[in-house]
């Protein structure tokens, strides 16, 4: 695995995390959250139900606005820009839940994706002239692309509702790769998903960092898979960073292993269990093994877009 941090790159960190604070009525769901993720880095963020991972990912995407802190996306400040004008910047997410057309077919969902990249004037678009004709023909060509990068050639035309769930869930991938983003946002990838299904993920997860060159934060409860594929991991507790580093170290952290174990203990089991501590994974293909709590749990990044507000 090509272990890149951010501390290692020569250029400017892709994302710079700064002293985050998100808090709602009557809870904080970050806690002075500070990380930087780096070009070509695959950045993982743990952490027990409602440790505040999604609200992390609402407030990188633009969906909320933290009351403190920074956030910087390709060197500019983008706290307080709207969510679609984050992703024109290069930021694309998928989702916890499946968040796709189902009459559509794969292609039309994946063209979807390339909508905000309009670049023509509706006169243009109208008359199918110029710009609009030669966009509509990139636009094409770069869905094929990511057909072929996705072994889905042989779903293309069928409507996505129709598909088994772990190929709905590697349209909803291609998707956000048709955005051509520079940072892409995981959130539980494999949630859900069977064993045959959670390695396939895995291998396209790595292929977009090693041959995209795109950096991912990720967030799964999938341990093996984390310690796996991941370069990095935060581990947040109560929206607070526990601590940061190469997974080797991570899950032999003492106060990592107390996060997981001790939540039924010490808390009279206010939360439910969002995995099993931290180990090495133990599947001979990649590595990769369906462990506890790959269930989609919560519906915290549906409820934060239709919510969008802070207090
Ligand atoms: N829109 C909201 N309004 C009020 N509280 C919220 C909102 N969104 C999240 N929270 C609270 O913030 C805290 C962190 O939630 P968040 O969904 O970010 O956790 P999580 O780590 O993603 O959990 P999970 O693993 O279950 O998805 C929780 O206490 C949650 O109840």
């Amino acid at each position: 695995m090509a272990v890149v941090s951010a501390d290692q790159q020569t250029g400017a960190p892709l994302v710079e995390v700064e002293g985050v604070t998100l808090r709602f009525k009557g809870v904080t769901a970050i806690n002075q959250v500070s990380f930087t993720v780096g070009q070509r880095e695959l950045f993982a963020v743990i952490g027990p139900n409602g440790a505040g991972k999604t609200s992390i990912f609402n407030v990188l995407s633009g969906v909320y606005r933290p009351q403190e802190g920074s956030v910087r996306f390709l060197g500019e400040d983008v706290l307080g820009q709207r969510p679609h004008a984050i992703a024109a910047r290069g930021m694309a997410r998928t989702f916890q839940n499946i968040e796709l057309f189902e009459n559509l077919t794969v292609i039309d969902n994946l063209m979807l994706g390339r909508a905000h990249r309009v670049r023509y004037g509706v006169l243009s678009a109208a008359l199918w002239f110029g710009r609009a004709r030669n966009s509509e023909l990139t636009d094409r060509a770069a869905v094929e692309d990511i057909v072929d990068f996705l072994e889905l050639a042989s779903y293309r035309g069928m409507p996505v509702g129709l598909l088994p769930y772990g190929i709905q869930k590697r349209v909803e991938l291609g998707r956000a790769l048709a955005m051509e983003p520079k940072l892409l946002l995981l959130d539980e990838p494999v949630a859900g998903m069977n064993l045959e299904e959670t390695e396939d993920m895995a291998r396209f997860i790595l292929d977009i960092r090693d041959e995209l060159e795109i950096s991912m934060i990720m967030i799964e409860h999938d341990m093996g898979l984390v310690m796996d594929l991941a370069d990095r991991i935060m581990v947040v507790d109560f929206g607070v960073p526990i601590t940061t580093g190469v997974p080797a170290d991570v899950q032999r952290n003492p106060d990592v292993i107390r996060a997981y174990l001790g939540q039924d203990h010490d808390t009279g089991g206010r939360r439910s269990a969002g995995g099993s501590p931290p180990t090495t994974g133990t599947s001979p293909t990649t590595g990769t093994s369906p462990t506890t709590g790959t269930e989609p749990v919560g519906t915290g990044a549906t409820a934060a877009r239709t919510t969008g507000e802070t207090t």
